[in-house]
């Protein structure tokens, strides 16, 4: 199975993916937030300066709707080195929606149809796309995806949700297993992959599909030869910041300890403290972060409050040590 950590705009960028890969450096390819600006702004080119991503596999993304500024920022990631870039065709937000970019894109099939041909013919990169599977329902799906089949991209990344699910509901297993029938393309999942029991129902679920396409084209019950998965591509987003041990214990490894979480912690906090102007841009990171973090800590609500009322790191660093201290740190 290939890991691929899930771009998250605030929360993934490449202070976090240091810090990651130092200490966990379990996952195949990172994704990085998405780059919206024609002309990549001082933000967008820090994230994906090579010298910032060394000894990581990393893929830019990019959301927009309009095929110029793709190739024109596709070309600019390829002057860096890059060879692959990702489309963003699942961001739900009501500004990117409504500008019909992101999943808003999916509302108008036909202009996304031009656009990919655009962008297919022209870019010397490797596109791959990551996209829900509609607008409204998933009764869209079926035609977007016959759009996707038109195109040679690299990897088709599926979160299996909606625009208007935003992240509500569950994934819809019948939208994902509908491609896995009928795409071409080598598949990633992505969506509430949160824990191991998660994992293998998904996998459970591959595996059944796997049987009956087997049995469907045989007539036998299994092939005795195929001990693969169906699709052996995984992207993971707050499975990972609610607990960052999770792709190990996935592969079979044991769960981190509250140090190595902390060590982890400590890391990001000093990489924001380096490569940020002033304690609060720091902060305000650290206080996103903290939304995921601390899940799995046993009574976590009075140190978070504390964390998202403080302005200084020196006072940030005394409640999370005693967070750390006071508290066990375990998967419910
Ligand atoms: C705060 C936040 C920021 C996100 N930013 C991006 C983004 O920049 N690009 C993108 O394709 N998806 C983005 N996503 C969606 C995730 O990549 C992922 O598809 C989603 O969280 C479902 O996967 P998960 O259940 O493993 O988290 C974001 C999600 C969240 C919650």
């Amino acid at each position: 199975m290939k890991f691929y950590l899930a771009p998250m705009e605030g929360l993934t960028g490449f202070v976090f993916r240091n810090a990651y890969q130092k200490h966990f450096g379990n996952i195949d390819t990172y994704f990085t937030p998405f780059i919206n600006n024609k002309k990549m702004n001082y933000k967008e080119i820090k994230d994906i300066l090579p010298e910032h991503n060394e000894g990581m596999h990393v893929v830019p993304q990019i959301l927009t709707n309009r095929a110029e500024d793709f190739l024109a920022i596709a070309k600019e990631l390829g002057n860096y080195g890059y060879e692959s870039v990702n489309l963003n065709l699942g961001c739900p937000s009501g500004t990117v929606v409504a500008k019909h970019r992101g999943a808003g894109f999916l509302a108008v099939p036909e202009e996304l149809d031009h656009f990919l041909e655009e962008i297919f013919a022209e870019c010397p990169l490797r596109i791959s796309v990551k996209t829900r599977v509609g607008v409204n329902d998933a009764g869209e799906w079926e035609h977007l995806l016959s759009i996707y089949e038109k195109f040679p991209m690299e990897e088709l990344i599926i979160h299996p949700r909606v625009q208007k699910d935003f992240y509500n509901n569950t994934p819809d297993m019948e939208a994902f297993l509908y491609a896995v029938e009928n795409s071409r393309h080598t598949l990633c999942y992505n969506g509430d992959i949160c824990s191991v029991e998660d994992y293998r129902t998904w996998r459970q679920q591959m595996e059944e599909k796997r049987k009956c396409a087997f049995m469907q084209e045989s007539g036998q019950q299994t092939d005795p030869e195929d001990t693969g998965s169906l699709v052996s591509h995984l992207m993971l987003g707050r499975g990972v910041l609610k607990n960052p041990g999770l792709i190990g214990e996935l592969t079979g490894h044991a769960p981190i300890t509250k140090d190595q979480f902390h060590a982890f912690h400590d890391d990001i906090l000093k990489g924001y403290l380096d490569v940020m102007s002033g304690e609060r841009n720091t902060l305000f990171r650290m206080k996103e972060l903290w939304f995921y973090f601390a899940k799995y800590f046993t009574e976590p609500e009075k140190y978070v409050k504390q964390i998202n009322k403080t302005q200084h790191v020196a006072e940030y660093r005394v409640i999370v040590d005693n967070l750390f201290r006071e508290q066990e740190w375990e998967q419910k």
